[in-house]
């Protein structure tokens, strides 16, 4: 037997003997649990037999609370111990099918002998619990196979730096209990194991990375020093796929600190949120919360109020350039974007101190209990010294005090005769009871009560949510009086005279939604929200100076990590004062900064670089395929003919998933309109919450983060990518493609693929 083969035959004894531990633990534990889950379920079928009942006496009635409770916790703590062995199993579960992926020998120094250790995606000890089997990708041990080639290497540990030599380092594949693959490597982990996951099919769900994880994404997940750490990478560089191991790495360190609801991540999307939504069960961790900035956003801001989304405003500056109103609109977005409009908000919230806030009546039965006026006085008559928002507080209360007296005098109204005549008979029962005089009078007194609290209740809530402040009409009024002794643009005018047309109608732009909350926020008092221990932030180039000013305020405590591309920067108008340019505001922050790429076959990544802003920072991993292709039709009737057969060939050479990036929502239905019927074709919109493999279409802002085998930009022509503005748009677009590209052009191609080398693509004259 060679070397190689008999190595390959003691790891794979090796396998059998972890599989046949992992089978073992497995049994025990499934036993245990099983009895565990008898436990609970004649628990809580006798549940009530064990509780002594009796609510004679008070004594009784504290006697019978507390014997409940007991018996409650007993159960709680039953079934919390069921579900982490449930847990356990599900880990096990996983580890049975590829217990490790990698090995390393370490010497430590002052040591005679190397110590094998062998890492997968969770740790298991052998069954005495004496020795580590395996152990986990995260434990501090394992930063050795990520971060060193086989020589001198170091880790750090709570008790220090460990030194020594690594002697071996090893990769496998191993699937169903075989190994499939292994490798020795030297400087890089795998590239034999990264070539292979990347040559895999896209998936309609992203896929942890951590047995081929790189040094530069290592330094992401593993940094723990920073409270801002800032990742500028080139499009498929890994930032969501580190971001994602990341959160998996401090929920492991941090165990018992760090819990899925302290960490949220922004995503730009809804359907790149069920994407990424597979990765952290599947390394065993709980998905954290995940959300849009839009539906954080509507989250804050009254119901009866629309806000138009990113990619309506997205679509409207790409569609609506015809329209008289558009240089407004982009003036508009482009200051509101700014540092310099939140100053506007705060020295207009400054003025509101001494004057200008709008209030709204306190109406019951479309009689005013409580004018704006008065409340308007009574706010304006505290103290100058308080703040708005604790004014705020001091209004409600004093609004809360005028209701009850409100609430008294209506009680002896006649309508509420008329409701008393409608209660249930647990009312009249329950007044009968407290009536201990038996007196009837006096329980028609009680009924009444039990009527205008019912009432009341309903106006008092919204007292304590501030509805009686009119938000919306002070924020108006912004844009009528609010800029005295402030440096405004030129187009101020016109600007106010379009915001206040949507404000009349309860419609906040993309533009507004921010400053609004903000401005909300700074009348009514934001929550710092102190239980988001760490804020993940996607696609961070696509947030504005102000968006970011807004997230810090709302987020002081919270540990923030911001990736994103400056390259992808799609809203143009985001790109200004943006933290992932160096030599922005940034005070004290990290900045990483990732240069290669990993999901694009090295042709796609030539082709791409050519007209990317930053060209020189992106370099290619070495993954051979096919040159992009660039097909000119010489009239509109060829284009579907041409689209078809391009994608019947794509589909032949085994690709799965085929998207048609288009720039706009409008070309993405005229597409989906030549090929419906024909294909099976899915069309994607914003409200799409997930997608299956197969062929789609979609607009570029839909796109962003995902990954498909084979991308078509079904027009690159000047006709569709006209300006420099583009760019970014059209980068995006196609570095959405793993593993083919093709372009088709009706007339003159856009200017950017003019920019690319001749020997970087395949020019086609269509015949079809
Ligand atoms: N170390 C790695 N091992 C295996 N696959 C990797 C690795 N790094 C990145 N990839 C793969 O490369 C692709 C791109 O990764 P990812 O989506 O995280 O990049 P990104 O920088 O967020 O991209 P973009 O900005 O273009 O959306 C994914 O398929 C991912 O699985």
């Amino acid at each position: 037997m060679s070397k190689e083969a008999n190595s390959r035959a003691n790891e794979q004894k090796r396998v059998d003997f972890v599989i046949d531990e992992i089978n073992q633990k497995a049994q025990q534990l499934y036993t245990k649990s099983k009895g565990l889950q008898e436990d609970v379920i004649e628990l809580r079928k006798t549940f009530w037999d064990d509780v002594k009942i009796n609510l004679d006496e008070p004594d009784d009635i504290i006697e019978t609370e507390a014997s409940m409770k007991q018996q409650a916790e007993l159960l709680a703590q039953r079934e919390q111990i069921h579900g982490i062995m449930d847990e356990q199993l599900k880990t096990l579960k996983r580890l049975k099918d590829s217990p490790y992926f990698g090995r390393i020998d370490f010497i430590e120094d002052r040591e005679t002998e190397a110590d094998s250790i062998y890492i997968g995606i969770n740790s298991m000890m052998d069954h005495e619990d004496e020795n580590f089997l395996i152990y986990d990708w995260r434990a501090p041990i394992s930063s050795l196979y990520y971060d060193f080639s086989p020589g001198l290497a170091s880790y750090e540990t709570l008790d220090g730096t460990i030194s020594g030599e690594i002697t071996l380092k090893r990769q496998f594949i191993i699937r169903q209990g075989k190994i499939k693959g292994m490798f020795d490597t030297g400087v890089t982990i795998g590239d034999e194991l990264l070539q292979q996951a990347l040559g895999n099919n896209a998936s309609s769900s992203m896929k942890n990375i951590v047995a081929t994880i790189q040094q530069e994404q290592n330094m992401i997940i593993r940094n723990e020093r920073s409270s801002l750490l800032i990742v500028q990478g080139v499009a498929g560089s890994g930032k969501t796929s580190a971001a994602l191991q990341r959160i998996a790495y401090l929920m492991y360190r941090y165990r018992e600190k760090l819990h899925a609801d302290n960490v949220v991540m922004f995503s730009p999307n809804p359907l790149f949120s069920s994407y990424i939504s597979n990765v952290l069960p599947e390394l065993g961790e709980a998905n954290v919360r995940q959300t849009t900035f839009l539906d954080y956003l509507k989250d804050k801001i009254d119901d009866s109020i629309t806000i138009e989304s990113p990619f309506e405003q997205m679509e409207y500056v790409l569609t609506q350039k015809e329209s008289n109103s558009y240089q407004t609109r982009v003036k508009g977005m482009d200051y509101k974007s700014s540092i310099a409009f939140m100053k506007l908000i705060d020295d207009f919230l400054t003025q509101l101190e001494e004057d200008g806030l709008h209030f709204k009546n306190i109406t019951f039965q479309k009689r005013i209990l409580i004018s704006k006026e008065d409340i308007k006085n009574y706010f304006y008559s505290l103290n100058k010294e308080i703040s708005i928002p604790n004014k705020m507080e001091i209004v409600v209360k004093w609004l809360l005090k005028e209701l009850q007296n409100h609430q008294k005098v209506e009680k002896d109204k006649d309508w509420v005769m008329e409701q008393v005549e409608l209660l249930d008979k647990e009312a009249y029962l329950k007044a009968h009871y407290e009536d201990n005089d038996d007196d009837v009078s006096m329980e028609e007194d009680i009924l009444r009560e039990a009527v205008v609290k019912r009432f009341f209740a309903r106006i008092k809530k919204q007292v304590k949510q501030f509805k009686f402040v009119h938000v919306l009409a002070t924020y108006y009024k912004l844009f009528h009086e609010g800029t005295v002794n402030v440096d405004v643009p030129s187009e101020w005018g016109q600007i106010a005279v379009q915001t206040s047309k949507n404000l009349s109608n309860r419609f906040l732009t993309w533009e507004d939604a921010t400053p609004y909350v903000y401005f909300q926020g700074k009348l009514l008092g934001d929550n710092a929200d102190r239980s988001v221990r760490h804020l993940f932030v996607d696609e961070a180039q696509d947030y504005s100076a102000f968006q970011y000013a807004y997230i810090k305020h709302i987020f002081p405590y919270t540990r923030m990590t911001l990736l994103g591309d400056i390259n992808q920067a799609i809203y143009s108008l985001a790109t200004k004062e943006n933290p992932l340019v160096p030599h922005s505001l940034e005070s004290s922050h990290e900045r990483i900064t990732l240069t290669k790429s990993y999901r694009s076959t090295k042709q796609i990544v030539e082709f791409t670089k050519k007209f990317a802003p930053g060209e020189e920072l992106i370099e290619a991993f070495e993954r051979e395929g096919n040159l992009p292709k660039v097909i000119q039709v010489n009239e509109e009737s060829q284009k579907r003919e041409v689209l078809i057969h391009v994608i019947e060939e794509l589909q032949d050479k085994g690709n799965e998933t085929i998207a048609i990036i288009c720039k706009t929502l409008q070309e993405s239905k005229e597409i989906y309109e030549l090929l419906h019927g024909q294909l099976p074709v899915h069309m994607i919109n914003e409200e799409t919450y997930s997608f299956t493999r197969g062929l789609l279409v979609l607009p570029i802002y839909l796109a962003k983060g995902i990954e498909f085998d084979g991308v078509i930009i079904p027009n690159a022509s000047d006709q569709y990518y006209v300006e420099e503005s583009d760019r970014t748009l059209f980068y995006t677009a196609c570095t959405r493609a793993m593993h083919e590209l093709v372009l088709i052009v009706e007339g003159e191609p856009c200017f950017f693929i003019d920019e690319v080398q001749r020997n970087t693509y395949e020019l086609i004259q269509s015949t079809t």
